[in-house]
């Protein structure tokens, strides 16, 4: 396992975790959920990736882990949907934003800060969950194959996976980068590095390297004129893709 950056003293060095990656989300978290903050693109897009998810894997009554959780705004969203939610992830503040808005909002997801490599390694966790959904994180990790192979282990057999990132292209580099971060100021300089941009192609390799099928590759557009999101074709840019375990595994 690639360990860049994995050192610190929180007890979770020589994991796959890049420590200047959760620090800038550290940093950001107290405003997690304002909407016209640094998290405004999350949340914008969040009713588009839930409705994706609840169409392809409908969501009550699952048991849904959410992998890089974040703040809580989708694992919220999905509670908020009928589906059982623990989310994950490794930064103390935005987990303590989470928990905090849990209360204020009533929403119960379970919250742990732990690796998602750990929690596969947990027997009353692995193979027990109906879905997994890790969005907009792998770009932030030094081994984004290593979360996926976890992701698998947590999931019963047929499970479904929601993963979603960036493509890694010239034109990912301008709008992704120059773009969002430098023209619109949608994002902070620095949130994203482009060599850790991922092709669909090569997510593909990791998903079936961990018996995965892909069943959907949805592209995600934003309109800086009229300033909307929407799913589509064009995986140029941000994508969500759709895969089921092999029931067999
Ligand atoms: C852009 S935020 C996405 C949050 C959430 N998934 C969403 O889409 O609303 C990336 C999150 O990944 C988390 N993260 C980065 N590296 C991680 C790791 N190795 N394990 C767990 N979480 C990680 C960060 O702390 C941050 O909360």
């Amino acid at each position: 396992m690639n360990t860049n950056n994995s050192g610190g003293n929180d007890g979770f060095s020589g994991q796959n975790v890049d420590q200047n990656e959760i620090a800038k989300f550290e940093a950001l978290a107290n405003r997690w959920w304002d909407p016209n903050s640094e998290f405004k693109p999350l949340h914008e897009i969040n009713p588009l990736r839930l409705n994706y998810i609840d169409e392809r894997a409908p969501l009550p009554g699952r048991k849904v882990l959410d992998v890089g959780c974040g703040g809580g705004l989708l694992s919220e969203g999905m509670a908020q949907r009928g589906a059982h939610v623990t989310g994950i992830d490794l930064g103390e503040a935005p987990l303590s934003v989470a928990k905090l808005h849990g209360l204020e909002s009533g929403v119960k997801v379970d919250y742990r800060r732990i690796a998602v490599e750990a929690l596969a390694e947990e027997p009353e966790h692995a193979g027990q969950y109906d879905v997994v959904t890790c969005l907009e994180m792998l770009e932030h990790v030094p081994n984004p194959a290593s979360i996926i192979q976890a992701c698998a282990k947590l999931l019963k057999p047929g499970g479904d996976l929601f993963v979603s990132t960036i493509n890694r292209n010239p034109k990912s580099f301008l709008f992704a980068i120059v773009g969002a971060e430098y023209v619109l100021n949608l994002l902070p300089k620095g949130t994203h590095e482009w060599r850790k941009f991922i092709r669909p192609s090569e997510m593909a390799d990791f998903l079936r390297h961990a018996h995965f099928e892909v069943a959907d590759l949805t592209g995600m557009t934003y309109n800086p004129l009229t300033k909307i999101y929407k799913l589509g074709r064009d995986v140029d840019v941000n994508y969500m893709m759709h895969a089921r375990l092999d029931g067999r595994s």
